[in-house]
């Protein structure tokens, strides 16, 4: 049985006409899995996910090859609103929380696609269930309360929507470490409970590989390495290069030795 929800086909993207970002991106997402691009500042994963919820032309950026497939069928033409409908939301990094209006009136704001005022009322209910924090902050400006509070209100707002499969950029952004926990252990439970299917990017790799199920390591425009999130934690590569636990600095993770050794094996 195929369960890819998300199907990312060697993917290239160039901004102004010219920039080469991602260079042959590829990666699948299983139904009800919860998928991370991982790497350092400018690997490629805002990109990748802009990509996929066709958020690139606003930033002068355009796919050039590869496809991009949700359950079997293309979706690199569809419109941002288009692909809301088919349930792939968006979270964009840095949280982007309409400053002047209430928590409330942001998490409304999210049910645009949602004609019936009864579902939207029962999806308001949900997503306080899953924060209580934000029910606490209802009725505060969005601009008056703390990043981890916006954060929530982003995912908050994005569930609204009733999505299936959430692109979730970096969640811990800008976070203090309790906070990202929180954050992720309300991920996993919408995982658990909901079935809400997540690719998230995120450059907190350790934080990330705790609750993903399997992950991929961007650099450069290139996905270095993935596999299970277990198997990617405890790989000596890894370590060394992404959670500082082996000896020295390097400056590319291609130069850390396992991941050469397994170059010339695979040449
Ligand atoms: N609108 C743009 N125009 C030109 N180049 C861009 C644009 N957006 C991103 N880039 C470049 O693309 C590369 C990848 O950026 P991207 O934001 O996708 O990386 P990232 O992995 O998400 O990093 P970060 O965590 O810092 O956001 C960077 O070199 C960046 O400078």
């Amino acid at each position: 049985m195929n369960d890819t929800v998300l199907a990312v086909n060697g993917i290239e993207v160039i901004y102004d006409r010219v920039i080469l970002v991602l260079k042959g991106v590829s990666l699948q997402v299983r139904e009800g899995g919860v998928a991370a691009l991982l790497g350092g500042n400018g690997a490629g994963k805002t990109t990748a996910l802009r990509a996929i919820s066709n958020l690139l032309r606003g930033e002068r950026g355009e796919v050039t090859k590869g496809s991009i497939e949700l359950r079997g069928e293309r979706i690199d033409d569809l419109s941002p609103a288009q692909l809301v409908q088919r349930g792939v939301v968006q979270v964009m990094e840095g949280r982007h929380c309409f400053a002047h209006l209430t928590i409330e009136e942001n998490l409304l704001a999210g049910a645009y696609t949602r004609k019936r005022s009864g579902e939207i009322a029962a999806n308001l209910d949900k997503v306080y269930t899953y924060f209580p924090r934000l029910k606490t902050r209802r009725a505060s400006q969005a601009a008056y309360t703390s990043g981890g509070e916006q954060q929530m209100c982003a995912i908050g707002r994005a569930l609204m929507a009733n999505p299936s499969l959430v692109l979730l950029d970096e969640p811990s952004m800008g976070l203090a470490p309790q906070i990202v926990e929180e954050v992720f252990e309300i991920v996993k439970d919408l995982n658990a409970k909901e079935r809400v299917t997540f690719l998230l990017a995120e450059q907190n790799i350790q934080m990330a590989l705790r609750y993903a199920d399997h992950g991929y390591i961007l650099e450069n425009g290139r996905v270095v390495m993935n596999g299970p999130a277990p198997e990617l934690a405890g790989n000596e590569d890894v370590k060394e290069f992404y959670l500082g636990m082996g000896a020295g600095q390097r400056k590319s993770f291609r130069e850390s030795k396992s991941y050469r050794r397994r170059k010339r094996w695979l040449a």
